[in-house]
Protein backbone atom coordinates (compact mmCIF):
# COMPACT_ATOMS: atom_id res chain seq x y z
CA UNK A 1 0.00 0.00 0.00
CA UNK A 2 2.47 2.22 1.10
CA UNK A 3 2.79 5.37 -1.57
CA UNK A 4 6.01 6.33 -2.93
CA UNK A 5 6.96 10.01 -2.80
CA UNK A 6 6.40 12.43 -5.23
CA UNK A 7 9.45 13.69 -6.54
CA UNK A 8 9.35 16.87 -8.43
CA UNK A 9 11.66 15.81 -11.47
CA UNK A 10 9.84 12.03 -11.80
CA UNK A 11 7.00 11.26 -10.23
CA UNK A 12 7.12 7.76 -11.07
CA UNK A 13 10.57 7.74 -9.94
CA UNK A 14 11.09 4.41 -7.20
CA UNK A 15 11.31 5.20 -3.45
CA UNK A 16 14.62 5.41 -1.71
CA UNK A 17 14.38 4.30 1.62
CA UNK A 18 17.92 4.43 1.97
CA UNK A 19 17.50 7.95 2.45
CA UNK A 20 14.57 7.61 4.67
CA UNK A 21 14.35 6.65 8.07
CA UNK A 22 14.29 2.43 8.79
CA UNK A 23 10.62 0.67 7.93
CA UNK A 24 10.83 -1.14 11.84
CA UNK A 25 7.82 -3.66 10.64
CA UNK A 26 6.37 -4.68 7.59
CA UNK A 27 2.68 -6.11 8.06
CA UNK A 28 -0.36 -6.32 5.63
CA UNK A 29 -2.56 -5.21 7.66
CA UNK A 30 -2.62 -2.54 10.12
CA UNK A 31 -5.90 -1.14 11.63
CA UNK A 32 -5.69 2.12 12.71
CA UNK A 33 -8.26 3.02 16.02
CA UNK A 34 -9.20 0.25 18.38
CA UNK A 35 -13.00 1.63 19.43
CA UNK A 36 -15.77 -0.65 18.34
CA UNK A 37 -14.91 -0.14 14.23
CA UNK A 38 -11.29 -1.20 14.59
CA UNK A 39 -11.69 -3.88 16.93
CA UNK A 40 -14.37 -5.85 14.84
CA UNK A 41 -11.68 -4.90 11.58
CA UNK A 42 -8.89 -6.19 13.81
CA UNK A 43 -11.08 -9.64 15.62
CA UNK A 44 -12.55 -10.24 11.66
CA UNK A 45 -9.51 -9.36 9.63
CA UNK A 46 -7.63 -11.78 12.26
CA UNK A 47 -8.84 -14.97 11.75
CA UNK A 48 -6.74 -14.89 8.15
CA UNK A 49 -4.38 -12.93 8.50
CA UNK A 50 -1.03 -13.14 11.21
CA UNK A 51 0.52 -10.31 10.19
CA UNK A 52 -1.81 -7.47 11.48
CA UNK A 53 -1.15 -4.88 13.87
CA UNK A 54 -3.69 -2.35 15.65
CA UNK A 55 -2.58 0.97 16.88
CA UNK A 56 -4.98 3.00 19.27
CA UNK A 57 -4.15 6.10 21.08
CA UNK A 58 -6.00 6.33 24.20
CA UNK A 59 -8.47 4.27 26.21
CA UNK A 60 -8.92 0.82 24.40
CA UNK A 61 -12.79 0.37 26.01
CA UNK A 62 -14.28 2.21 22.88
CA UNK A 63 -15.89 5.50 23.15
CA UNK A 64 -19.09 4.27 22.77
CA UNK A 65 -18.38 2.24 26.42
CA UNK A 66 -15.97 4.72 28.04
CA UNK A 67 -17.65 8.24 27.63
CA UNK A 68 -20.77 7.42 24.66
CA UNK A 69 -24.04 5.12 24.24
CA UNK A 70 -23.45 3.32 27.79
CA UNK A 71 -22.89 5.76 30.01
CA UNK A 72 -25.39 8.07 28.84
CA UNK A 73 -27.78 5.38 29.27
CA UNK A 74 -26.76 4.82 32.36
CA UNK A 75 -26.93 8.04 33.69
CA UNK A 76 -30.65 8.46 31.83
CA UNK A 77 -31.78 4.98 33.50
CA UNK A 78 -30.89 6.74 36.89
CA UNK A 79 -32.94 9.67 35.79
CA UNK A 80 -36.18 8.16 34.60
CA UNK A 81 -36.34 6.10 38.11
CA UNK A 82 -36.11 10.03 39.75
CA UNK A 83 -38.88 11.31 37.01
CA UNK A 84 -41.13 8.30 37.75
CA UNK A 85 -40.97 8.44 41.81
CA UNK A 86 -41.50 12.62 41.41
CA UNK A 87 -44.00 12.63 39.06
CA UNK A 88 -46.88 9.78 40.05
CA UNK A 89 -49.52 12.29 41.32
CA UNK A 90 -51.89 11.83 38.64
CA UNK A 91 -51.82 8.08 39.20
CA UNK A 92 -52.77 9.20 43.15
CA UNK A 93 -49.03 8.27 44.06
CA UNK A 94 -47.41 11.42 45.79
CA UNK A 95 -43.71 10.41 46.61
CA UNK A 96 -40.57 13.46 46.66
CA UNK A 97 -37.33 11.23 45.26
CA UNK A 98 -34.36 11.76 47.41
CA UNK A 99 -31.44 11.81 44.59
CA UNK A 100 -28.08 11.13 45.99
CA UNK A 101 -25.92 13.06 43.14
CA UNK A 102 -22.43 11.01 44.52
CA UNK A 103 -24.42 7.88 44.53
CA UNK A 104 -25.81 8.61 40.87
CA UNK A 105 -22.31 9.09 39.72
CA UNK A 106 -20.71 6.29 41.21
CA UNK A 107 -23.85 3.80 39.95
CA UNK A 108 -22.73 5.60 36.61
CA UNK A 109 -18.96 5.18 36.76
CA UNK A 110 -19.08 1.36 38.84
CA UNK A 111 -21.73 0.07 35.44
CA UNK A 112 -19.82 1.57 32.87
CA UNK A 113 -16.20 -0.39 34.52
CA UNK A 114 -18.24 -3.49 34.43
CA UNK A 115 -19.14 -2.80 30.63
CA UNK A 116 -15.53 -1.97 30.12
CA UNK A 117 -14.24 -4.69 31.83
CA UNK A 118 -15.51 -7.28 29.19
CA UNK A 119 -13.77 -5.26 26.39
CA UNK A 120 -10.48 -4.95 28.38
CA UNK A 121 -10.54 -8.53 29.19
CA UNK A 122 -10.77 -9.37 25.45
CA UNK A 123 -7.78 -6.65 24.37
CA UNK A 124 -5.60 -8.24 27.04
CA UNK A 125 -6.17 -11.49 24.60
CA UNK A 126 -4.80 -10.31 22.09
CA UNK A 127 -0.47 -10.67 21.55
CA UNK A 128 1.81 -7.71 22.74
CA UNK A 129 3.21 -7.11 19.56
CA UNK A 130 -0.08 -7.07 17.83
CA UNK A 131 -0.64 -3.91 19.75
CA UNK A 132 0.47 -0.90 19.71
CA UNK A 133 -0.63 2.23 22.32
CA UNK A 134 0.04 5.60 20.41
CA UNK A 135 -1.27 8.18 18.15
CA UNK A 136 -0.51 6.98 14.68
CA UNK A 137 0.41 9.46 11.57
CA UNK A 138 1.09 8.59 7.87
CA UNK A 139 4.07 10.39 6.58
CA UNK A 140 4.41 11.50 2.60
CA UNK A 141 5.82 8.38 1.95
CA UNK A 142 2.79 6.41 3.29
CA UNK A 143 4.51 4.57 6.05
CA UNK A 144 2.33 4.89 9.45
CA UNK A 145 4.92 6.78 12.29
CA UNK A 146 3.62 5.62 15.87
CA UNK A 147 6.17 5.99 18.61
CA UNK A 148 9.68 4.87 17.53
CA UNK A 149 7.90 3.24 15.07
CA UNK A 150 7.91 3.27 11.09
CA UNK A 151 5.42 0.74 9.62
CA UNK A 152 5.22 -0.53 6.57
CA UNK A 153 1.27 -1.56 5.60
CA UNK A 154 -0.07 -3.44 2.41
CA UNK A 155 -3.78 -2.61 3.38
CA UNK A 156 -4.57 0.20 6.54
CA UNK A 157 -8.28 0.17 7.92
CA UNK A 158 -8.65 3.79 9.36
CA UNK A 159 -11.40 3.50 12.56
CA UNK A 160 -9.98 6.73 14.64
CA UNK A 161 -13.58 7.62 15.27
CA UNK A 162 -14.90 11.05 15.94
CA UNK A 163 -14.08 13.81 18.91
CA UNK A 164 -16.11 16.71 20.39
CA UNK A 165 -16.36 19.79 18.31
CA UNK A 166 -15.90 22.24 20.31
CA UNK A 167 -16.66 26.01 18.99
CA UNK A 168 -12.97 28.37 18.75
CA UNK A 169 -12.22 29.83 21.54
CA UNK A 170 -15.03 28.69 24.24
CA UNK A 171 -12.49 25.97 25.74
CA UNK A 172 -10.01 28.91 26.99
CA UNK A 173 -13.61 31.12 27.98
CA UNK A 174 -15.02 28.66 30.05
CA UNK A 175 -11.32 26.63 31.64
CA UNK A 176 -13.08 24.42 34.14
CA UNK A 177 -16.87 25.52 33.77
CA UNK A 178 -17.05 23.66 30.44
CA UNK A 179 -18.29 20.41 30.40
CA UNK A 180 -18.15 18.06 27.45
CA UNK A 181 -19.48 14.13 26.77
CA UNK A 182 -15.82 13.01 27.66
CA UNK A 183 -15.64 15.04 30.80
CA UNK A 184 -19.37 14.87 32.33
CA UNK A 185 -19.73 11.78 33.35
CA UNK A 186 -16.34 11.73 35.81
CA UNK A 187 -18.26 14.50 37.95
CA UNK A 188 -17.72 13.63 41.39
CA UNK A 189 -21.35 15.18 42.43
CA UNK A 190 -24.62 16.61 40.43
CA UNK A 191 -24.25 20.23 40.22
CA UNK A 192 -26.83 22.58 40.95
CA UNK A 193 -27.25 24.06 37.56
CA UNK A 194 -25.81 23.70 34.07
CA UNK A 195 -26.78 25.17 30.57
CA UNK A 196 -26.58 22.66 27.55
CA UNK A 197 -25.39 23.88 24.28
CA UNK A 198 -27.01 22.05 21.05
CA UNK A 199 -30.05 20.09 20.85
CA UNK A 200 -28.80 17.33 19.23
CA UNK A 201 -28.60 13.62 20.12
CA UNK A 202 -26.20 14.33 22.90
CA UNK A 203 -27.38 17.58 24.32
CA UNK A 204 -30.56 16.43 24.52
CA UNK A 205 -30.50 13.12 26.01
CA UNK A 206 -27.87 14.71 29.15
CA UNK A 207 -29.99 17.85 29.35
CA UNK A 208 -33.11 15.79 30.43
CA UNK A 209 -31.30 13.46 32.02
CA UNK A 210 -29.71 16.03 34.56
CA UNK A 211 -33.21 17.55 34.44
CA UNK A 212 -35.16 14.82 35.63
CA UNK A 213 -31.87 14.28 38.56
CA UNK A 214 -32.71 17.40 39.68
CA UNK A 215 -29.99 19.93 37.60
CA UNK A 216 -31.67 23.56 36.58
CA UNK A 217 -30.94 22.75 33.11
CA UNK A 218 -31.60 25.41 30.17
CA UNK A 219 -30.47 24.15 26.52
CA UNK A 220 -29.52 26.56 23.63
CA UNK A 221 -29.61 25.84 20.35
CA UNK A 222 -29.31 28.00 17.46
CA UNK A 223 -31.74 26.47 14.91
CA UNK A 224 -35.44 25.97 16.35
CA UNK A 225 -34.70 22.08 15.62
CA UNK A 226 -34.20 19.64 18.27
CA UNK A 227 -32.71 15.95 17.14
CA UNK A 228 -31.69 17.33 13.91
CA UNK A 229 -35.30 16.33 13.10
CA UNK A 230 -35.99 17.15 8.85
CA UNK A 231 -39.78 16.96 9.24
CA UNK A 232 -41.67 20.12 10.75
CA UNK A 233 -44.45 18.66 12.36
CA UNK A 234 -42.63 16.12 14.13
CA UNK A 235 -40.02 18.95 15.00
CA UNK A 236 -42.79 20.99 16.93
CA UNK A 237 -44.33 17.46 18.52
CA UNK A 238 -40.93 17.11 19.70
CA UNK A 239 -40.65 20.76 20.92
CA UNK A 240 -43.66 20.44 22.43
CA UNK A 241 -43.72 17.28 24.55
CA UNK A 242 -39.84 17.73 25.57
CA UNK A 243 -40.34 21.39 26.19
CA UNK A 244 -43.04 20.21 28.97
CA UNK A 245 -39.93 19.46 31.44
CA UNK A 246 -36.90 21.02 29.52
CA UNK A 247 -36.47 24.85 29.26
CA UNK A 248 -35.09 25.46 25.61
CA UNK A 249 -34.00 28.57 23.81
CA UNK A 250 -33.95 27.23 20.59
CA UNK A 251 -33.22 29.56 17.91
CA UNK A 252 -31.10 31.79 20.09
CA UNK A 253 -27.47 33.01 19.15
CA UNK A 254 -25.00 32.90 21.37
CA UNK A 255 -22.84 35.97 21.16
CA UNK A 256 -20.44 35.28 24.37
CA UNK A 257 -19.55 33.16 26.66
CA UNK A 258 -17.35 33.08 29.92
CA UNK A 259 -16.60 32.41 33.39
CA UNK A 260 -17.00 35.42 36.18
CA UNK A 261 -16.67 35.50 39.70
CA UNK A 262 -20.28 35.00 41.50
CA UNK A 263 -21.20 34.46 45.28
CA UNK A 264 -23.99 32.26 45.13
CA UNK A 265 -22.42 29.33 43.13
CA UNK A 266 -22.62 26.07 44.30
CA UNK A 267 -19.62 26.03 47.25
CA UNK A 268 -19.88 21.80 46.79
CA UNK A 269 -18.32 22.37 43.51
CA UNK A 270 -14.74 22.33 43.72
CA UNK A 271 -14.29 25.38 41.68
CA UNK A 272 -14.20 28.37 44.03
CA UNK A 273 -16.56 31.10 43.15
CA UNK A 274 -16.71 30.72 39.73
CA UNK A 275 -19.58 31.12 37.25
CA UNK A 276 -20.33 30.03 34.21
CA UNK A 277 -21.77 32.63 31.72
CA UNK A 278 -23.70 32.44 28.25
CA UNK A 279 -24.73 36.44 26.45
CA UNK A 280 -27.12 35.43 23.86
CA UNK A 281 -30.06 37.00 21.83
CA UNK A 282 -33.20 34.47 22.08
CA UNK A 283 -35.37 34.01 19.24
CA UNK A 284 -37.13 37.44 19.45
CA UNK A 285 -34.16 39.13 19.51
CA UNK A 286 -33.86 39.93 23.10
CA UNK A 287 -30.48 40.36 25.04
CA UNK A 288 -29.85 38.15 27.61
CA UNK A 289 -27.81 36.49 30.04
CA UNK A 290 -27.40 32.86 31.49
CA UNK A 291 -25.45 32.23 34.97
CA UNK A 292 -24.93 29.07 36.20
CA UNK A 293 -22.08 25.83 37.54
CA UNK A 294 -21.20 24.54 34.36
CA UNK A 295 -21.92 24.99 30.58
CA UNK A 296 -22.46 21.10 28.94
CA UNK A 297 -21.03 21.92 25.40
CA UNK A 298 -22.27 19.34 22.72
CA UNK A 299 -22.32 21.34 19.23
CA UNK A 300 -21.48 18.03 17.59
CA UNK A 301 -18.85 15.93 16.81
CA UNK A 302 -15.81 16.00 14.20
CA UNK A 303 -14.11 12.99 12.38
CA UNK A 304 -10.92 12.19 13.56
CA UNK A 305 -9.10 12.32 9.90
CA UNK A 306 -8.15 15.82 9.46
CA UNK A 307 -4.12 15.52 10.95
CA UNK A 308 -3.80 11.62 10.24
CA UNK A 309 -2.41 12.12 6.99
CA UNK A 310 -4.82 9.98 4.73
CA UNK A 311 -4.24 12.56 2.29
CA UNK A 312 -0.77 10.80 1.70
CA UNK A 313 -2.33 7.16 1.13
CA UNK A 314 -4.04 9.11 -1.83
CA UNK A 315 -7.62 9.48 -0.24
CA UNK A 316 -8.92 12.80 -0.87
CA UNK A 317 -11.23 14.53 1.57
CA UNK A 318 -14.31 17.14 0.69
CA UNK A 319 -15.04 20.66 2.07
CA UNK A 320 -16.32 18.40 5.40
CA UNK A 321 -13.46 15.89 5.91
CA UNK A 322 -15.79 13.11 4.27
CA UNK A 323 -13.39 10.84 2.40
CA UNK A 324 -14.17 10.49 -1.73
CA UNK A 325 -14.49 7.40 -3.25
CA UNK A 326 -16.24 5.61 -0.01
CA UNK A 327 -17.79 2.34 -0.65
CA UNK A 328 -20.30 2.70 2.09
CA UNK A 329 -20.93 -1.45 2.67
CA UNK A 330 -17.15 -1.90 3.64
CA UNK A 331 -15.21 1.18 3.85
CA UNK A 332 -12.95 0.66 0.94
CA UNK A 333 -11.91 4.15 -0.64
CA UNK A 334 -12.19 3.87 -4.50
CA UNK A 335 -9.45 1.51 -5.73
CA UNK A 336 -7.06 2.29 -3.00
CA UNK A 337 -5.97 -0.51 -0.43
CA UNK A 338 -7.39 1.58 2.16
CA UNK A 339 -10.54 1.30 4.58
CA UNK A 340 -12.17 4.49 6.43
CA UNK A 341 -14.62 2.48 9.33
CA UNK A 342 -16.81 3.75 11.86
CA UNK A 343 -17.42 7.34 13.07
CA UNK A 344 -14.08 8.13 11.40
CA UNK A 345 -15.88 8.67 7.91
CA UNK A 346 -18.84 10.80 9.04
CA UNK A 347 -21.22 8.83 7.10
CA UNK A 348 -23.35 7.68 9.63
CA UNK A 349 -22.03 8.00 12.94
CA UNK A 350 -23.77 6.01 14.90
CA UNK A 351 -22.47 2.44 17.24
CA UNK A 352 -24.37 -0.23 14.96
CA UNK A 353 -22.63 1.33 11.49
CA UNK A 354 -18.77 1.56 13.18
CA UNK A 355 -19.83 -2.39 14.28
CA UNK A 356 -20.89 -3.15 10.61
CA UNK A 357 -18.40 -1.49 8.77
CA UNK A 358 -15.54 -2.61 10.91
CA UNK A 359 -16.60 -6.51 10.22
CA UNK A 360 -17.01 -5.76 6.61
CA UNK A 361 -13.00 -4.01 6.15
CA UNK A 362 -12.08 -6.62 8.62
CA UNK A 363 -13.45 -9.32 5.94
CA UNK A 364 -12.31 -7.49 2.87
CA UNK A 365 -8.66 -6.51 4.04
CA UNK A 366 -8.20 -10.82 4.00
CA UNK A 367 -10.57 -11.77 1.30
CA UNK A 368 -12.14 -13.71 4.22
CA UNK A 369 -14.92 -15.64 1.92
CA UNK A 370 -15.30 -18.23 4.88
CA UNK A 371 -16.59 -15.86 7.47
CA UNK A 372 -16.90 -12.69 5.67
CA UNK A 373 -19.81 -10.59 6.83
CA UNK A 374 -20.19 -7.29 4.24
CA UNK A 375 -22.66 -4.59 5.66
CA UNK A 376 -25.89 -4.97 3.10
CA UNK A 377 -27.02 -1.50 1.92
CA UNK A 378 -28.45 -0.91 5.63
CA UNK A 379 -31.78 1.38 6.13
CA UNK A 380 -30.96 4.64 7.77
CA UNK A 381 -31.98 4.20 11.69
CA UNK A 382 -31.60 6.34 14.73
CA UNK A 383 -32.89 6.76 18.02
CA UNK A 384 -32.82 9.60 20.77
CA UNK A 385 -33.23 8.50 24.02
CA UNK A 386 -34.62 11.02 25.39
CA UNK A 387 -38.32 10.87 26.60
CA UNK A 388 -40.26 10.36 24.41
CA UNK A 389 -38.11 9.23 22.16
CA UNK A 390 -37.05 10.61 18.69
CA UNK A 391 -36.79 8.01 15.81
CA UNK A 392 -35.86 7.94 12.30
CA UNK A 393 -36.33 5.53 9.96
CA UNK A 394 -35.61 5.09 6.32
CA UNK A 395 -35.79 8.14 4.30
CA UNK A 396 -36.48 11.81 5.47
CA UNK A 397 -39.15 13.65 4.35
CA UNK A 398 -37.37 16.25 2.39
CA UNK A 399 -35.00 13.36 0.56
CA UNK A 400 -39.05 11.91 -0.06
CA UNK A 401 -40.05 15.44 -1.45
CA UNK A 402 -37.08 16.07 -3.95
CA UNK A 403 -37.78 13.04 -5.60
CA UNK A 404 -40.84 13.60 -8.47
CA UNK A 405 -40.69 9.69 -9.34
CA UNK A 406 -41.93 8.89 -5.11
CA UNK A 407 -45.39 9.84 -5.20
CA UNK A 408 -45.91 9.45 -1.36
CA UNK A 409 -48.56 9.77 1.44
CA UNK A 410 -48.13 10.61 5.35
CA UNK A 411 -49.80 8.40 7.19
CA UNK A 412 -50.16 10.29 10.84
CA UNK A 413 -51.02 8.83 14.40
CA UNK A 414 -51.14 10.97 17.40
CA UNK A 415 -50.25 9.66 20.73
CA UNK A 416 -52.20 12.06 22.77
CA UNK A 417 -54.96 9.91 22.34
CA UNK A 418 -53.61 6.83 21.97
CA UNK A 419 -55.32 3.73 24.04
CA UNK A 420 -52.21 2.05 26.40
CA UNK A 421 -49.99 5.76 26.12
CA UNK A 422 -52.37 6.99 27.90
CA UNK A 423 -53.27 4.22 30.43
CA UNK A 424 -48.79 4.40 30.94
CA UNK A 425 -49.20 8.37 31.01
CA UNK A 426 -46.71 8.53 28.21
CA UNK A 427 -49.04 10.03 25.58
CA UNK A 428 -47.12 12.91 23.95
CA UNK A 429 -45.98 11.98 20.52
CA UNK A 430 -46.36 11.76 16.53
CA UNK A 431 -45.74 9.30 13.89
CA UNK A 432 -45.54 9.87 10.42
CA UNK A 433 -45.03 7.05 8.17
CA UNK A 434 -44.32 8.06 4.68
CA UNK A 435 -45.58 5.58 2.28
CA UNK A 436 -45.26 4.63 -1.35
CA UNK A 437 -48.33 4.75 -3.65
CA UNK A 438 -46.79 3.08 -6.19
CA UNK A 439 -45.18 0.29 -4.69
CA UNK A 440 -47.47 -0.11 -1.07
CA UNK A 441 -44.18 -0.29 0.47
CA UNK A 442 -42.29 2.39 3.61
CA UNK A 443 -40.40 4.54 2.17
CA UNK A 444 -39.21 6.27 5.79
CA UNK A 445 -40.82 7.47 8.80
CA UNK A 446 -40.57 9.99 11.72
CA UNK A 447 -41.56 9.91 15.27
CA UNK A 448 -41.77 11.82 18.67
CA UNK A 449 -43.67 9.38 21.17
CA UNK A 450 -43.33 6.18 23.62
CA UNK A 451 -41.94 2.94 22.67
CA UNK A 452 -40.31 4.84 19.55
CA UNK A 453 -37.44 2.59 19.76
CA UNK A 454 -39.79 -0.74 19.41
CA UNK A 455 -42.13 0.88 16.80
CA UNK A 456 -38.29 2.11 15.11
CA UNK A 457 -36.83 -1.37 15.23
CA UNK A 458 -40.24 -2.89 12.96
CA UNK A 459 -40.51 -0.50 10.53
CA UNK A 460 -36.37 -0.67 9.66
CA UNK A 461 -36.66 -4.23 9.47
CA UNK A 462 -40.17 -3.87 7.22
CA UNK A 463 -38.15 -1.53 4.96
CA UNK A 464 -35.19 -3.71 4.77
CA UNK A 465 -37.02 -7.08 4.13
CA UNK A 466 -39.41 -5.38 1.42
CA UNK A 467 -42.59 -6.51 3.39
CA UNK A 468 -45.55 -4.14 2.06
CA UNK A 469 -47.81 -2.10 4.09
CA UNK A 470 -50.36 -5.31 3.56
CA UNK A 471 -47.60 -7.64 4.62
CA UNK A 472 -47.50 -5.61 8.28
CA UNK A 473 -50.95 -5.10 8.69
CA UNK A 474 -51.74 -9.02 8.19
CA UNK A 475 -49.23 -8.99 11.07
CA UNK A 476 -51.21 -9.61 14.04
CA UNK A 477 -50.99 -6.52 16.69
CA UNK A 478 -51.73 -7.27 20.13
CA UNK A 479 -54.30 -4.81 22.43
CA UNK A 480 -53.61 -3.50 24.24
CA UNK A 481 -50.36 -2.26 22.78
CA UNK A 482 -48.60 1.10 22.63
CA UNK A 483 -46.94 -0.73 18.83
CA UNK A 484 -50.89 -0.76 17.95
CA UNK A 485 -50.28 3.15 17.09
CA UNK A 486 -48.04 1.88 13.97
CA UNK A 487 -51.28 0.16 12.98
CA UNK A 488 -53.40 3.04 12.83
CA UNK A 489 -50.04 4.99 11.10
CA UNK A 490 -50.07 2.08 8.85
CA UNK A 491 -54.03 2.20 8.02
CA UNK A 492 -53.84 5.66 8.03
CA UNK A 493 -51.30 5.08 4.86
CA UNK A 494 -53.38 2.61 3.17
CA UNK A 495 -56.66 4.69 3.47
CA UNK A 496 -54.77 7.43 1.43
CA UNK A 497 -53.68 5.53 -1.09
CA UNK A 498 -56.67 4.29 -1.51
CA UNK A 499 -55.78 0.87 -1.78
CA UNK A 500 -58.89 -1.34 -0.12
CA UNK A 501 -58.80 -2.18 3.44
CA UNK A 502 -58.97 -5.47 4.59
CA UNK A 503 -62.33 -6.42 5.06
CA UNK A 504 -61.17 -9.49 7.14
CA UNK A 505 -58.90 -7.71 9.67
CA UNK A 506 -61.07 -8.87 12.83
CA UNK A 507 -58.64 -6.35 15.05
CA UNK A 508 -60.08 -3.24 12.76
CA UNK A 509 -62.41 -1.78 15.81
CA UNK A 510 -60.12 -2.98 18.82
CA UNK A 511 -58.70 -0.54 21.31
C1 LIG B 1 -22.31 10.85 24.52
C2 LIG B 1 -22.48 9.93 23.34
C3 LIG B 1 -23.57 9.08 23.30
C4 LIG B 1 -23.74 8.22 22.22
N1 LIG B 1 -24.84 7.40 22.20
C5 LIG B 1 -25.03 6.57 21.17
C6 LIG B 1 -26.14 5.69 21.15
O1 LIG B 1 -26.96 5.66 22.08
N2 LIG B 1 -26.30 4.87 20.09
C7 LIG B 1 -25.43 4.90 19.04
O2 LIG B 1 -25.63 4.15 18.07
N3 LIG B 1 -24.33 5.71 19.03
C8 LIG B 1 -24.13 6.54 20.07
N4 LIG B 1 -23.02 7.35 20.08
C9 LIG B 1 -22.10 7.29 18.93
C10 LIG B 1 -21.15 6.08 19.06
O3 LIG B 1 -20.53 6.11 20.33
C11 LIG B 1 -20.10 6.15 17.95
O4 LIG B 1 -20.75 6.16 16.70
C12 LIG B 1 -19.14 4.95 17.99
O5 LIG B 1 -18.63 4.78 19.27
C13 LIG B 1 -18.00 5.16 16.98
O6 LIG B 1 -17.10 4.06 17.05
P1 LIG B 1 -15.71 4.11 16.26
O7 LIG B 1 -15.12 2.77 16.35
O8 LIG B 1 -15.92 4.70 14.91
O9 LIG B 1 -14.82 5.17 17.05
P2 LIG B 1 -14.20 5.12 18.55
O10 LIG B 1 -14.86 4.15 19.43
O11 LIG B 1 -14.17 6.55 18.97
O12 LIG B 1 -12.70 4.62 18.33
C14 LIG B 1 -11.73 5.41 17.70
C15 LIG B 1 -10.39 5.13 18.36
O13 LIG B 1 -9.35 5.63 17.53
C16 LIG B 1 -8.38 6.29 18.34
N5 LIG B 1 -7.61 7.23 17.51
C17 LIG B 1 -8.00 8.41 16.99
N6 LIG B 1 -7.01 8.95 16.26
C18 LIG B 1 -5.97 8.08 16.32
C19 LIG B 1 -4.66 8.07 15.78
N7 LIG B 1 -4.21 9.05 15.00
N8 LIG B 1 -3.85 7.03 16.08
C20 LIG B 1 -4.28 6.01 16.86
N9 LIG B 1 -5.50 5.96 17.39
C21 LIG B 1 -6.34 6.98 17.13
C22 LIG B 1 -9.24 6.98 19.40
O14 LIG B 1 -8.48 7.39 20.51
C23 LIG B 1 -10.23 5.85 19.71
O15 LIG B 1 -9.70 4.97 20.66
C24 LIG B 1 -22.80 8.20 21.16
C25 LIG B 1 -21.67 9.05 21.22
C26 LIG B 1 -21.51 9.90 22.29
C27 LIG B 1 -20.29 10.77 22.35
N1 LIG C 1 -28.90 7.96 20.77
C1 LIG C 1 -27.95 8.05 19.86
O1 LIG C 1 -27.91 7.31 18.89
C2 LIG C 1 -26.84 9.04 20.02
C3 LIG C 1 -26.68 9.70 21.21
C4 LIG C 1 -25.66 10.63 21.31
C5 LIG C 1 -24.83 10.86 20.23
N2 LIG C 1 -25.00 10.19 19.09
C6 LIG C 1 -24.11 10.46 17.92
O2 LIG C 1 -23.21 11.53 18.22
C7 LIG C 1 -23.27 12.50 17.18
C8 LIG C 1 -22.99 13.86 17.75
O3 LIG C 1 -24.07 14.30 18.57
P1 LIG C 1 -24.28 15.81 18.92
O4 LIG C 1 -25.59 15.93 19.60
O5 LIG C 1 -23.08 16.37 19.60
O6 LIG C 1 -24.26 16.52 17.51
P2 LIG C 1 -25.39 17.01 16.52
O7 LIG C 1 -24.66 17.51 15.34
O8 LIG C 1 -26.44 16.00 16.34
O9 LIG C 1 -26.08 18.25 17.29
C9 LIG C 1 -25.39 19.43 17.57
C10 LIG C 1 -26.40 20.54 17.83
O10 LIG C 1 -25.70 21.67 18.28
C11 LIG C 1 -26.21 22.81 17.64
N3 LIG C 1 -25.14 23.81 17.59
C12 LIG C 1 -23.95 23.71 16.96
N4 LIG C 1 -23.21 24.82 17.18
C13 LIG C 1 -23.93 25.62 17.98
C14 LIG C 1 -23.73 26.91 18.54
N5 LIG C 1 -22.59 27.58 18.33
N6 LIG C 1 -24.70 27.44 19.30
C15 LIG C 1 -25.84 26.77 19.52
N7 LIG C 1 -26.11 25.55 19.00
C16 LIG C 1 -25.17 24.99 18.24
C17 LIG C 1 -26.65 22.32 16.26
O11 LIG C 1 -27.64 23.17 15.71
C18 LIG C 1 -27.20 20.94 16.61
O12 LIG C 1 -28.56 21.01 16.97
C19 LIG C 1 -24.67 12.34 16.60
O13 LIG C 1 -24.70 12.74 15.26
C20 LIG C 1 -24.95 10.88 16.74
O14 LIG C 1 -24.50 10.22 15.60
C21 LIG C 1 -26.01 9.29 18.95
Amino acid sequence: MNKQPDTASDPSAPFDHSTHQNVTRKVSVAVIGAGTAGQNAFRQAKKSVEDIIIINDGFWTTTCIAVGCMPSKLLIAAADRAHDANHSGEFGIHATAHIDGKQVMERVRAERGHFSSYIEKYVDSWSEDSKIAGRAYINKQGLIEVNDELIQADKIIVATGSSTFIPDGWADKLGDTMLTSDTVFELVDLPKSMAVIGAGAIGLELAQAFTRLGVKVTVFNRAKRVAGLKDNDINNKAIDCLSRELTMHLGSKITDIGQKLDGNIDKNIDKKNIAAFIDYEDSAGKVQQWQGDYVLVATGRRNNIDTLGVENLGVELDDKNRPKNLDKKTGKIGDLDVYIVGDANAHIPLLHVASDEGFSAGSMVCGNKKDAYIRPPATPFSIVFSSPQIVNVGMSLPDIEQDPTLEHVIGKVNFDNQGRSRVMGVNCGLLHIYGCEKTDRILGASMVGPDAEYIGHILAMAITNDLSIKDILDTPFYHPTILEALRAALRDVQDLMEIPYQSLDTQQHSS
